[in-house]
């Protein structure tokens, strides 16, 4: 505990003790959705908002439950607008894109949006604005704003919020901003960089990655070990950014191994933690079909410069990394199509809570029943609308402190 009473930020594992956990309640920008936009958005259907706030609720009392702390992004966004204006300066900046406006309508509905209430543009900028809720006068000189239709967005909603893990993470005692590799997605970094930069909870905290040049997502980022980093690419993180991230972080003295792990570059395997997540300090969860074929490139600080290795087994190449004589994959034994439908709905996306203890969805039965003949603790909750959007609890959770392994 620090002087305020709470845990120290960061984390150095992905299984140390769960002090303090960043989460966004699914809002208005779910409601956003329609059968027109929802592949471009990047959900699989629609979900039925009231009960997905449900289910995130119980996900967030779970978590409560067992000592951890829940920070809710909106409430941070809205004290962070509130108490800065150059988060709100920078929040508007990135959202009023004159080149999708043009000037005349992007002046005005920046200037409207200087004046808003800071609970009221915390909602703006998380689930858009459409034309039709634009408030400047009707007559407006904007060619634009008389040629979209009403139901347009001004601004995109963010539904991608939700998934807490990939737009920054913790490593050590940093935080990463990162980089997004979709449109749908990019702007999501502008609303956690200003609450990191700005919101007193986090007053200090220094930023790895900083250069964030290539496309580096948090749901490809694994901590195995102190010290050492599996980097999933595919979909999403591209090599530019696996090895900018390396460089990053071998600068900034916070790994000294990082495992490049090629994925399937396809919608069910966006991130690496959609095939594998750790759920015990030298064990992890992993889709059977992928164990045999996984692998991995090490790259390795050295004195001058780096080496790299590779490709190697995944996981022998793990091992080595982590100083450990073998890492357990949790056999989960399913025959080929339960372990895709499970795979699909994130049965291999867990978030672990302490070693040994995970969140796992209450839908992938046998995912979870072979977890706990592995002596693992599963916890369930219910996810039949927060899976809609194709992430898991691990994929809604960023860790904020962990206590160190
Ligand atoms: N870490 C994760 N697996 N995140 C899941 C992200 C899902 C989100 N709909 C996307 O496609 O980007």
């Amino acid at each position: 505990m620090n002087a305020s009473g709470s845990a120290p930020l960061g984390a150095n594992s992905e299984v140390g003790q769960l002090r303090a956990v960043l989460l966004h309640r699914p809002g208005d920008e779910l409601k956003r959705l329609t059968p027109r936009n929802n592949d471009q958005l990047l959900f699989d259907g629609l979900p039925w908002v009231d009960r997905a706030q449900e289910e995130h609720d119980a996900f967030a009392d779970l978590l409560r439950s067992r000592g951890v702390e829940v920070l809710l992004l909106s409430d941070l966004l809205s004290e962070t607008l509130g108490a800065s204006g150059a988060a709100r300066i920078q929040g508007i900046g990135a959202a009023v894109d004159p080149r999708k406006l043009g000037h005349t309508l992007a002046q005005e509905l920046a200037a409207h949006l200087r004046r808003v209430p800071a609970p009221e543009l915390s909602t703006i900028l998380t689930a858009g604005m459409t034309f039709d809720e634009l408030p400047v006068a009707a007559n407006t000189a904007s060619l634009v704003r008389r040629m979209h239709h009403g139901g347009d967005f001004v601004i995109d909603p963010l539904p991608n919020l939700l998934f807490t893990r990939d737009s920054s993470f913790w490593i050590g005692p940093r935080v990463a901003i990162t980089s997004l590799a979709l449109p749908a997605r990019v702007r999501e970094t502008s609303l956690t960089d200003i609450i990191y930069a700005h919101h007193p909870r986090f007053r200090g905290a220094r930023r790895a990655y900083e250069s964030h040049t290539a496309p580096v997502e948090g749901g490809d980022v694994l901590l195995l070990a102190p010290g050492v980093v599996a980097v999933g690419v595919g979909e999403r993180t591209t090599p530019a950014g696996a090895e900018a991230l390396a460089r990053s972080v071998f600068e900034d003295e916070l790994a000294h191994t990082v495992l490049v792990v090629p994925i399937a570059q396809a919608r069910a395997s966006m991130h690496l933690d959609t095939v594998c997540t750790m759920v015990d300090h030298d064990a992890v969860v992993m889709y059977p079909v992928i164990q045999d074929t996984l692998s991995a490139f090490t790259i390795h600080r050295e004195d001058k410069g780096v080496s790299i290795r590779g490709a190697d087994p995944f996981l022998a190449a793990a091992a080595e990394a982590m100083g450990i004589g073998k890492l357990r994959v949790i056999d989960t034994g399913l025959d080929n199509v339960t372990a895709e439908r499970e795979q699909w709905d994130d049965g291999n996306n867990t978030l672990a809570l302490a070693p040994g203890v995970v969140v796992a969805y209450e839908r992938n039965v046998e995912t979870n029943a072979r977890l706990e003949a592995s002596g693992i603790e599963v916890l369930r909750i219910a996810g039949s609308e927060l899976g809609s959007g194709r992430g898991g609890p691990r994929c809604m959770s960023c860790p904020v402190a962990r206590d160190p392994l």
